[in-house]
């Protein structure tokens, strides 16, 4: 008989610590199209230890790392021909800085945040100090697994990493690369977006920016709208559904492919020069072209360009993004290169912008079906749109936060705040539903989905594109019920449905993600950011962060799928301690089961395995 047990009943702890006593694992009576193919993981994890080291250990034990690797025999290879490393120092809540070693000898800078030691909390919501007593307990036995070995970094790196060799690159001519890159996305042939190569793009450097200026003295931008290669960008870049972008027709025609190259032409001489900061090129520059601009928009011109006016209204907050419900879609508005704090933050780089661009583009070509894709899947946040945008927020917009501080008190600054120079990256998306920290699950069936969506979504994105997300709390997945019965994911080339109990998952905030794209590896370097790992222990998101720090050794550029594992292992624990819905003892026992199986899989492909999931699959194919 169901019953109804929410995290405050009384006796949960001690029934579930006493059942935990029986060990009652459900074992491999559960027939599974995804078993794992080694049933138990011998290798064991390199740990090597180093106490406090210095910057200069860190950075060999990163060429170290990235030298002796081997990619995942199970995974599309992809050894990615150049290495860019991508370090990434933390505030509390984010990315605060990227380098760009290759070119520069960037010196992070530390944010001061005023949220010390709690990054994620979400925003406009009271948060109680919770007790962790029976938690602790309950997970004394959790913290001390083995950790398994993880897939480490591709092979072939170094030429860009840590700087190396910075005066030797042949960094080739603007035009040249971008008429390239821009023909290759319009063909469908290529990665969507090639950092290594925007920046290798002396579009953003000083010298050709200058002599771009002398040739445009006025600093006009060239591109006539008629000329735009923004849509064209934007819709061979970010592969999905965009109905509202020009047809395949137009974009393969070749008045497209000669309009892309003027435009290219003409795009070299962009004089956009005003956040060059003594880095040699020109990040906004670079946010820009990856955007498929010549110059900022508006917020409201492209918010407008969704719904009217009267139809803004704001779901969300994080510390560096406002996120506003435009039409069928959200908005994210992310500040950022100013010069003064938001929201008690260091505003963001346009370099980190750039790459959560890439990342965000890397991740939706994940929703492509056909019979010759290896991996796909729908449960990352659809990214419709990218724009660069600059000025003030607009009445509509400020309207929008005011009613939504009205109602919920937003802990962050007031958009009129921003002054006229002010950029912006405005992410359009899917809107994905509410998160799991205020979502109601009805019962098991919802939560079971709801754990093999996020673990099957990993698994494609591990499989694709070495994917962590690396920050998978309870904020970062949304929900909603969209009423299909079932989901189809991609893995390896084997696609599989599973049900969904009319539950739809997204997987947002991809600020700690780890990627491969093929070209690029970026990540974000936490050890520049010490904070994350001192959150209050017990906590499950910062224990969660700590066993990340454990199982990477601070090798943050790296491939460990098994950080993809402890999220998953988190989620099961808010299932379990945090979620009020139908479940019997039964349910329950399962759950924590589920989780210390997890111990023994290195990734979320060997999760997707577990009998915990088997009856949720319907019509395998192969
Ligand atoms: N696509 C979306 N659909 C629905 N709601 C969304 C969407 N994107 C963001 N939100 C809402 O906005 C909130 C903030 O978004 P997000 O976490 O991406 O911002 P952020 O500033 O990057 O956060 P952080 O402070 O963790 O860096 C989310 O918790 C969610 O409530």
């Amino acid at each position: 008989v169901p019953m109804m047990v929410s995290k405050s009943s009384g006796d949960l702890w001690e029934e579930i610590l006493a059942e935990e006593d029986g060990n009652l694992d459900r074992g491999s009576d559960f027939g599974n199209s995804l078993k794992p193919k080694e049933p138990e993981i011998t290798v064991l994890y390199r740990r090597r230890k180093c106490q406090n080291p210095s910057k200069d250990v860190v950075a060999e034990r990163r060429r170290s790392n990235s030298s002796s690797t081997s990619l995942n025999e199970n995974r599309v290879s992809l050894v990615p021909a150049k290495r860019v490393s991508w370090n990434r120092s933390l505030s509390t809540r984010g990315r605060t800085s990227i380098t760009v070693e290759a070119f520069v000898g960037y010196q992070p800078q530390q944010r001061k945040s005023k949220r010390k030691g709690k990054p994620p909390l979400p925003k406009g919501k009271i948060i109680q100090t919770p007790s962790f007593d029976k938690e602790i307990a309950y997970f004394k036995e959790v913290d001390s697994f083995e950790l398994l070995e993880e897939s480490p970094s591709p092979k072939r790196s170094g030429t860009w990493l840590m700087g190396v060799q910075t005066d030797k690159v042949a960094i080739p001519h603007l035009s040249s690369v971008l008429r390239k890159w821009l023909i290759a996305q319009k063909q469908g042939c290529g990665p969507p977006l090639s950092l290594t190569k925007i920046l290798q793009t002396p579009a953003v450097c000083k010298e050709s920016v200058s002599s771009a200026l002398r040739t445009l003295e006025d600093g006009s931008l060239p591109i006539h709208p008629s000329l735009s290669i923004q849509n064209r960008i934007n819709f061979s870049s970010l592969s999905g559904d965009f109905s509202i972008r020009p047809s395949a027709a137009e974009r393969c025609s070749e008045k497209s492919c000669e309009d892309i190259q003027v435009a290219v032409g003409k795009l070299s001489l962009t004089s956009y020069h005003d956040s060059q900061d003594g880095l040699g090129w020109d990040p906004l520059l670079a946010l820009l072209t990856a955007c498929g601009q010549s110059a900022p928009s508006t917020l409201l011109d492209v918010l407008l360009s969704y719904c009217d006016s009267e139809n803004i209204s704001k779901v969300g907050e994080g510390t560096f993004g406002e996120a506003f419900k435009v039409g069928e879609t959200v908005c994210k508005i992310v500040p950022f290169g100013g010069d003064f704090q938001v929201n008690g933050e260091v505003q963001k780089r346009p370099e980190e912008l750039l790459e959560e661009v890439m990342l965000s583009c890397t991740l939706n070509r994940l929703r492509r079906h056909g019979d010759d894709v290896l991996n796909a899947c729908t449960s990352f946040i659809q990214t419709i749109d990218l724009r660069v945008c600059k000025g003030h927020y607009g009445a509509a917009l400020i309207k929008a936060w005011e009613d939504w501080d009205g109602k919920h008190g937003s802990e962050n600054d007031h958009p009129k705040e921003f002054p006229e120079n002010q950029n912006y990256v405005v992410f359009v998306q899917e809107h994905g539903g509410k998160d799991l920290e205020s979502f109601v699950l009805l019962n098991t069936d919802e939560a079971r989905s709801l754990l093999l969506q996020v673990t099957l979504a990993l698994a494609v994105a591990e499989a694709a594109y070495e994917f962590e997300h690396r920050d998978l709390h309870w904020g970062n997945i949304l929900l909603s019920r969209k009423g299909s019965e079932t989901l189809s994911f991609t893995l390896e080339g084997r696609k599989v449905n599973v049900r969904t109990y009319g539950l739809l998952i997204s997987i947002i905030d991809f600020t700690l993600s780890r990627i491969n794209t093929g070209e690029d590896i970026l990540f974000l370097d936490l050890s520049l950011d010490p904070e994350i790992f001192e959150g209050p222990k017990g906590d499950k998101q910062f224990d969660t962060y700590r066993k990340m720090k454990e199982v990477t050794d601070e090798c943050w550029q790296g491939s460990f799928p098994k950080t993809n594992v402890l999220w998953l292992q988190y989620l099961v624990d808010i299932l379990l301690l945090k979620k009020s819905y139908d479940r019997t003892s039964k349910d329950q026992r399962d759950l924590r089961s589920l989780k210390k199986r997890l111990n023994g899989y290195g990734s979320a492909r060997d999760a997707a395995a577990d009998p915990f999931f088997s009856d949720l699959f319907v019509n395998h194919e192969s």
